[in-house]
């Protein structure tokens, strides 16, 4: 199969679950044989219109017959373009719901070798390709097709001679049209990779914003945006350059069918084999082929277009997904048992044979060198990868077993940079809580963490915008929010990489009181460089290599 046709392969396959139903598609069918045998009725009364003009005047009835229906066309039109358009629309919505689902349900290392940025771009501008053609070109080339046949045979039937002159000239402006659509489906691509490469670029460095202008790094990347927009603006210009050939085109066919037919129909009517009528019906006819003939260019060159991005389009929808909320629900996880639990990443082993037992309430401190394998240890216990859950149990129950929704219910993670989302307080709080709590017990979730005075501070306001760079929070505030957050959805057991890493010694002895307040009834295993924590009762895990070298109670 060629490349452009395995393209509109993949292009089917991914529009195919969001098809219009049948009755949408009935209705659109209905709308478009309307209308369009109502625009075929106009040239047909045009020329019973002259032909009945004599001296006395003219048939008022036909004329009223003929206002009436061009001012009905014109309505049907209107209709037409705007169930097409709102068909379109869905179709695009559907996809895009689909694809914002695989990115998010997707596996953690399914997406992890792309930039997030690009995959949003693919999201919203290569489906934005999709919708061009399904909202507006398909509905313009389903109506078209249907009057290019409509209108020809009328052709036929006013005059065949005439018919096979404007047919000839169509066919050649055919030929010359379609490998100049082909190659717009290579420049599409091209135009998709590029804007998805400045966009995830330009994200980037405004999410580093500080650390590029504290690196007096501002000028060098200004130049480095000029390379990236002067990719896109080539890409952009040979596509309009193509462009800039498809549409004179269609208008010199145009002109060559308009002089070939003037000029025999001038010649039959001299000889009296045909009426001014029935020329002016064949021009009224030949006019209303500029439509389907426009959107057939428009239609092809699109499609090729929306074709280039399916298979971008088909990576994410093959992204290996998570099931959720399936097996057995974990309700405790008052016992984490790891069982010679190996992981090995590039040939290169990470973990290895860590075998280890978690229970009950108390504090957990896992010591190790930099890079040693204790973020990774503590991120198996999430179920984010596939090829270690039989080695650990949650209450008895293999993690391979376990409903890994209610597994991340009872063990919540809190970074050691915590994560916070571009919105409000209160969003930020409670992110995939089911159970909304009240507003009273949000504020004891930050009277417990220690935040009542940055409470108090930023006015009570919980609807106040996080920006992304949380500029409200200092680093042990956040940490202590993101603290609050896991308290909220009541976890039992909380993972956190090294929580007094930012923190001055004051502030870090504040936060070994909270964490042990929080072990009195919780799990709480805490990632640390510092064993000067450590306290007699805790359990310390001790990983060097990738390998549980200490580990007392
Ligand atoms: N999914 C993965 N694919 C490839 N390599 C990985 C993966 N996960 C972890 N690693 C590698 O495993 C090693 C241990 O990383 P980890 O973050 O667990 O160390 P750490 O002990 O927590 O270090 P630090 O104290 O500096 O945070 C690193 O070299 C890391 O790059």
């Amino acid at each position: 199969m060629s490349q452009s046709g395995g393209e509109l392969k993949n292009l089917w396959q991914i529009l195919k679950p969001h098809r219009p139903s049948k009755m949408q598609f009935t209705v659109l069918s209905v709308l478009v044989v309307v209308t369009t045998v109502l625009e075929l009725l106009i040239p047909w009364f045009s020329k019973n219109l002259v032909d009945s003009i004599s001296v006395d005047g003219v048939a008022m009835s036909v004329l009223m017959t003929l206002l009436s229906i061009v001012l009905i066309s014109a309505v049907f039109e209107g209709i037409l373009t705007w169930y097409g358009a709102k068909t379109g629309e869905r179709i695009c919505t559907s996809l895009r719901y689909s694809l914002i689902g695989k990115l998010l349900f997707s596996k953690v290392e399914a997406a992890s070798d792309k930039h997030s940025a690009e995959y949003a771009t693919r999201v919203v501008n290569d489906t934005l390709e999709v919708k061009t053609v399904l909202a507006t070109d398909f509905i313009s080339l389903f109506a078209g097709a249907v009057s290019l046949v409509a209108v020809v045979a009328m052709m036929f039937y006013l005059d065949w001679r005439l018919t096979l002159v404007l047919l000839a000239c169509v066919l050649v402006g055919f030929l010359i049209i379609l490998p100049l659509s082909l190659m717009m489906s290579g420049i599409g691509k091209a135009i998709q990779a590029a804007q998805a490469k400045l966009l995830s670029t330009l994200t980037e460095w405004m999410r580093h914003h500080t650390l590029i202008k504290s690196h007096n790094a501002q000028s060098p990347l200004h130049q480095e945006s000029k390379a990236l927009l002067e990719t896109c603006m080539e890409h952009e210009v040979r596509g309009a350059k193509i462009m800039a050939m498809i549409s004179p085109t269609i208008n010199l066919v145009l002109m060559m069918s308009m002089v070939a037919i003037l000029g025999f129909s001038s010649y039959w009517m001299q000889q009296g084999s045909m009426t001014l009528g029935t020329v002016t019906a064949f021009l009224m006819y030949l006019f209303g082929l500029t439509f389907p003939l426009v959107a057939l260019g428009a239609f092809f060159s699109n499609l090729f277009k929306a074709a280039g991005t399916a298979t971008r389009l088909q990576d994410i929808e093959q992204l290996a997904q998570e099931q959720l909320q399936q097996g057995e629900s974990v309700v405790n996880a008052s016992e984490i048992q790891i069982q010679a639990l190996n992981f090995e990443r590039d040939e290169k082993v990470i973990l290895n044979n860590v075998s280890y037992q978690f229970d009950g309430p108390g504090l957990s401190i896992v010591t190790g060198e930099s890079g040693s394998g204790k973020s990774t240890l503590m991120s198996q216990l999430l179920g984010f990868y596939d090829d270690t859950k039989s080695a650990i149990f949650i209450d008895g129950k293999r993690l391979d077993d376990v409903d890994l929704y209610s597994l991340r219910q009872a063990i919540a993670w809190v970074d050691q940079e915590p994560k916070l989302l571009n919105t409000s307080i209160k969003e930020n709080l409670l992110l995939g809580l089911s159970e909304q709590p009240s507003d009273d017990a949000i504020e004891q979730a930050l009277e417990q963490v220690g935040l009542s005075q940055w409470y108090e501070k930023i006015g009570k306001d919980l609807e106040q915008a996080v920006s992304e760079r949380a500029q409200i929070f200092s680093g042990g505030e956040k940490q202590r929010f993101a603290i609050a957050r896991a308290l909220l959805r009541n976890a039992k057991v909380l993972l956190m990489d090294e929580p007094t890493s930012a923190l001055d010694k004051h502030n870090s002895t504040e936060m070994m009181t909270l964490i042990r307040a929080i072990a009195k009834e919780r799990r709480v295993i805490m990632i640390s460089h510092n064993s000067a924590f450590l306290q007699q009762d805790d359990d310390h895990v001790h990983i060097a290599e990738g390998e549980i070298v200490k580990s007392a109670a």
